[in-house]
């Protein structure tokens, strides 16, 4: 069998919990003992409630928390204490508030073309303008947006900027962490379908992390549920949302459908109604004034 892309191997991340009435200072066990896998070209969904510790095993993951035990391995190397600069750049992030994630003193030219500036190699001489037009394309942005500003955008168009500097720098895999539960219902169905796409035509690897199970479904082949900083279930999305085993899984299924009764969760993704300009459906609904 060949090795997954990436491996969690029994990984602990703790935090110390603010000092108690008496004084004394607890463990906040944020991730306690996950396994967890994401094979090459594999989107993995992680779902649970806020607090059952998803965010903190992607930061994990990624290095910005640092594990207390267990081991992290990408593409067959122990990444647990550190990443090299190369392999550092084969994961990329994608956050949840695409307006605070960019820098908004930044035009949408240099944002995109931000990570170049320690990979140069990655961009041909003289080639770096048609390469972010190229980029801006390829997620749905109109190019001529480039000398823009993050508040002169709608806050799809954000993410989807947010998702162009990440495959600027041609990563295997992609962390979601809740990167459409700030946008509006309708914009959130286009970002998905873009990275539906874009999995499609790139081959890339995803761990997509939400606590909405809908959302959840529509992009994953396999889903994890995580509660109280364990995964207590994981399978293939269409199995484990028809046929859930963990009374944990079953309870979150029966109340994001007691949340909204006439929900089945959609199995096909929307169509994503543009390749290139900005969505007027965007302007409508999710749009910032200009600056
Ligand atoms: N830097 C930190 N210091 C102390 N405790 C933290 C820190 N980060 C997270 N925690 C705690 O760890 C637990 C898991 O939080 P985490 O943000 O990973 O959960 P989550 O499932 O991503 O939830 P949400 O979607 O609300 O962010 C929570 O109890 C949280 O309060």
């Amino acid at each position: 069998m060949t090795e997954p892309l990436l491996s969690v191997r029994e990984v602990w991340t703790t935090f110390k919990a603010p000092r108690g009435k008496g004084g004394r200072r607890q463990e906040i066990q944020a991730v306690a003992g996950v396994d967890l896998t994401v094979g090459e070209g594999e989107t993995v969904g992680l779902v649970g409630e806020s607090g059952s510790g998803k965010s903190t095993l992607a930061r994990t993951i990624v290095g910005l928390e640092r594990a207390r035990s267990g081991t992290v391995t990408f593409a067959g190397t122990d990444v647990t204490t550190g990443w090299s600069r190369r392999l550092r750049r084969d994961v990329q992030m994608v956050f949840q508030d695409p307006r605070s994630s960019l820098n908004p003193r930044m035009t949408v030219r240099d944002i995109v073309a931000e990570g170049w500036r320690a990979h140069p190699g990655l961009v041909r001489p003289g080639g770096h303008d048609a390469e972010v037009a190229h980029l801006l394309e390829q997620v749905g942005v109109d190019p001529t947006l480039a000398g823009r500003r993050p508040a002169e955008l709608s806050g799809g168009q954000c993410q989807r900027v947010a998702i162009a500097r990440a495959l600027a720098l041609r990563p295997r895999l992609l962390v979601c962490d809740e990167a459409v539960s700030a946008l509006d219902v309708s914009v959130q169905a286009q970002i998905l379908a873009l990275l539906a796409r874009l999995r499609e035509e790139l081959g890339l690897a995803m761990l997509f992390i939400s606590h909405d199970l809908g959302v959840v479904r529509q992009l994953s082949d396999r889903v994890a549920v995580m509660y109280l900083g364990k995964i207590v279930e994981t399978g293939p999305a269409e199995q484990l949302y028809t046929s859930p085993e963990h009374p944990y899984t079953q309870a979150l299924l029966a109340s994001a459908l007691e949340l909204d009764p006439d929900a089945t969760p959609p199995t096909a993704l929307a169509a994503e109604p543009l390749e290139t300009t900005p969505s007027r459906s965007e302007d409508r609904t999710d749009a910032a004034p200009s600056a």
